[in-house]
């Protein structure tokens, strides 16, 4: 058997495999996280972990020299690359900016390890063969950024949130126009921190967005926290989590000690006519 399950705090089941043993019981995973019998995949191996030093050395001495971005300061964390969440409305210089950052993933990952290639098709296996892939820009040969490289630093977090939510922001206008409004994603991980630093996934699902924004009760969108259950899990180095992160409210907990959390993460959705599932950082 390629993969095995475990249930945890009662509502979550994740189910655990290696990226080099992807067979035919692999091929319905993300049909089971879709219907929401599953929560979570931890992928191991996506990533040979004696590659993994020379990877975090290179990010950090930021070679090569991807686009360097920021989250909100209090998150003390940055991307290389462009996190889609933070744009500007219009794009005017993502595009660009997405040309550049694909060379440099290329440089840092190159050939068959590039995550356009390696975790495209990873992906792939556990959904039918269905292929994973960057979305079309607006105009002829752009192409969205298939990931973000993400740095936290001690103390760096993400606030509770369900990625769902994104697609309300300005810079998702052309995004939504060409894939399902439903967002999974994955968290790839590149090193272990030396404590916090877990993708902590609550006992909650968000309503359908509508719903939500209709609401004129706000706290009905934001639960407490502290009232749910919830599932921590530290993705280990060379390991990927896959999980519904459009309607689980989760969080980054907290970065503790001085090991810096490194991570590459994508957001994912089916396009119009279900023919693949478009990933962006
Ligand atoms: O880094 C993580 O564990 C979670 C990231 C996340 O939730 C996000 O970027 O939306
Ligand atoms: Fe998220």
């Amino acid at each position: 058997m390629s993969i095995s399950y475990q249930q945890h705090q009662g509502f979550f089941q994740l189910a655990e495999c290696n990226a080099n043993f992807l067979d035919r019981e692999a091929a319905t995973l993300f049909d089971e996280l879709r219907e929401g019998r599953l929560q979570a995949v931890l992928v191991h191996d996506v990533y040979p972990r004696k590659l993994l030093p020379d990877l975090v050395e290179g990010l950090e001495t930021h070679q090569p020299s991807f686009l360097k971005t920021r989250f909100p300061d209090a998150f003390n964390g940055w991307f290389y690359g462009r996190n889609l969440n933070l744009c500007e409305p219009q794009l005017e210089q993502y595009f660009d900016d997405a040309r550049q950052f694909e060379r440099d993933l290329e440089l840092f990952l190159p050939g068959a390890l590039n995550p356009a290639v390696r975790i495209a098709d990873i992906l792939a296996r556990m959904d039918g063969g269905r292929p994973f892939r960057a979305p079309p820009g607006p105009d002829l040969g752009q192409r969205y950024m298939f990931t973000s490289l993400r740095g936290h630093a001690e103390g760096g977090y993400i606030p509770a949130h369900c990625d769902n939510e994104f697609v309300l922001r300005p810079s998702y206008q052309h995004l939504t126009s060409v894939c399902d409004p439903h967002i999974m994603s994955f968290v790839l991980g590149f090193n272990d921190c030396d404590g916090g630093g877990a993708t902590e996934i609550y006992n909650y699902i968000q309503p359908p967005l509508g719903k939500a924004l209709m609401s004129d009760d706000q706290r009905s969108i934001k639960p407490d926290v502290d009232t749910l259950a919830s599932v921590k899990i530290r993705v280990p180095s060379g390991s990927m989590l896959v999980f519904d992160s459009g309607r689980y409210l989760h969080r980054l907990e907290p970065v503790a000690g001085s090991t810096t959390r490194w991570t590459a993460c994508s957001f994912m959705a089916l396009n119009n006519d279900k023919s693949a599932t478009y990933v962006w950082g």
